[in-house]
């Protein structure tokens, strides 16, 4: 007979899925924790720490440091989400507090939402914004995109964790994954128990991708008996930034090809790209369209897009969508089952998707707000990437790459002997030791780059470049100061 006294739980740390005892996440890792437990503190009034708020600056998440929303974006969703507000009753109301396109929009997506935004829609998503991204990604590439290759998904993470678990048959299956990268990848490796076949970026190069690096990466998996299905890329890169060429990625394209991998396309950050002139993004699907027919209509191509990223910053509303080119019919049966398990995308993020790819255009009424607001967070994010860069490079033993496109930089820090000794008596890592101390002394939380993956004996953190304009004058004096004192403490 069960008795309080030894009565045993049924799931324990001990006796759970070790997959998920594995499992290692550290955008939200010990620094955000910590930081987390900092910020309840300050809010209960404790005065003794040497800040007064935390800037977190371990997450891509804009609106947490109060980027505004898309006033267009939002104006749809309020007509969406009280439906009342468009009976004929209030419509004068409406007309008299929304433009016009707006309530033209709500009324169209309500009626392809069949009028019900708590309904559950296609597990798919729903066709009509299918359809416009479909067209957006024609429009994009020059090439057809069809609307049943594409499935929306409740965040880039959720198409991502759904192709992985797919691909994963057993513990044998290996996915080439970029270092350092953004460890969702890692994280569902560890979950689905699959292999990480990880291929080193170049830092000394802008972080670039070499594909020789690649064939030894790949030929020493397969010589270990792994057997390495598909590579991930992540373009533009997180955390790295770096936006890839069109020769690079052509070569990636024959890679794949010669490999016979599928190639996992991360394309979240596409309309993040600060070199535009230079280094203007293109995406894997079209050149998989330009490729020799051979390869063209032989490699297995799957890419992500995101509401989370961009100007859009919508993290939270958890929206976002996959297109497969290539991929066995049956295989995309399971793909069909597997969304239809999980019975729909969220609705209010395919609604944002819907509105990130199909914005208002130039001559629509809210064209010009949109398109002044939308500017001007594009312009705001590259000045700010440029002033967080010069900082970084000011410092001493600090040396970091332009953010050529995403919402990081990742500098590399030589820490002194000391630091990396009192760091190991701490029980710490060098660089997550260097990221605690900068928490505690300034309250800006940053992800070590232990949490990404790097080369041995070399240091990282990764910073968004997030904090609000006019508060960056003092967020780089805060963080100058930090490792100005950190360096003469452990000279
Ligand atoms: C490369 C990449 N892919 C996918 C995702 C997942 O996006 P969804 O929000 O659509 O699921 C992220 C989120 N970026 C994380 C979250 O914020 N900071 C990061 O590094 C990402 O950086």
């Amino acid at each position: 007979m069960a008795s309080s006294s030894n009565y045993t739980k049924a799931l324990t740390y001990e006796n759970m899925n070790a997959k998920v005892r594995n499992v290692q996440y550290a955008v939200r890792g010990e620094l955000a924790i910590k930081a987390e437990d900092l910020k309840a503190k300050l809010q209960q009034g404790d005065t003794s720490l040497a800040f007064k708020q935390i800037v977190n600056c371990n997450i891509g998440n804009p609106q947490q440091l109060q980027q505004k929303p898309i006033t267009f974006f939002r104006q749809v969703l309020a007509l969406i989400e009280y439906p009342d507000l468009l009976s004929e009753e209030n419509l004068p109301l409406a007309q008299k507090l929304f433009p016009a396109d707006v309530i033209q929009r709500a009324q169209d997506i309500n009626q392809s939402l069949g009028g019900a935004v708590g309904a559950y829609s296609h597990s798919q998503g729903i066709r009509a914004i299918r359809e416009h991204v479909a067209q957006f990604i024609a429009a994009r590439d020059g090439y057809p995109s069809d609307p049943d290759s594409i499935y929306l998904t409740t965040g880039a993470s959720g198409g991502v964790q759904q192709i992985l678990q797919m691909l994963i048959a057993n513990s044998q299956v290996g996915v080439m994954i970029p270092i350092p990268q953004y460890p969702l990848y890692t994280a569902s490796l560890a979950l689905y128990d699959g292999r990480p076949v990880p291929y080193y970026l170049d830092e000394s190069n802008d972080w670039g991708m070499d594909t020789n690096e690649l064939q030894q990466s790949l030929q020493k998996a397969r010589d270990q008996g792994v057997d390495v299905r598909a590579l991930v890329i992540i373009n533009p890169g997180n955390p790295t930034g770096q936006c890839l060429t069109k020769e690079n990625m052509m070569e990636v394209v024959e890679f794949c090809y010669q490999n016979q991998l599928m190639l996992l396309a991360d394309e979240v950050y596409q309309t993040n790209t600060y070199f535009p002139q230079q280094l203007p993004f293109h995406s894997f699907k079209k050149i998989l369209s330009s490729a020799r027919p051979e390869v063209r209509d032989q490699v297995e191509l799957v890419s992500f897009h995101s509401i989370s990223k961009g100007v859009v910053g919508e993290c939270g509303r958890r929206g976002g969508y996959f297109e497969c080119v290539n991929l066995d019919p049956r295989v995309m049966e399971q793909v069909y089952k597997m969304a239809s398990v999980a019975l729909c995308p969220n609705v209010s993020g395919q609604i944002l998707v819907d509105l990130m790819v199909k914005p208002p255009q130039e001559g629509d009424i809210s064209y010009p707000l949109y398109q002044q607001e939308a500017q001007g967070i594009y312009e705001s994010l590259k000045r700010r990437s440029q002033r967080l860069h010069e900082a970084f490079n000011s410092m001493e033993n600090v040396s970091c790459n332009p953010a050529q496109g995403a919402m990081y930089l990742f500098p590399s820090v030589k820490l002194p002997t000391k630091a990396i000794i009192a760091a190991e008596a701490a029980g710490k890592k060098p660089d997550d030791f260097y990221c605690l101390r900068m928490l505690d002394a300034t309250g800006v939380c940053v992800i070590p780059g232990s949490g990404f993956g790097q080369k041995d004996n070399t240091y990282h953190f990764r910073s968004t470049f997030l904090p609000p304009e006019q508060l960056f004058d003092d967020f780089i004096a805060k963080l100058q100061a930090f490792h100005s004192e950190f360096m003469d403490t452990y000279r």
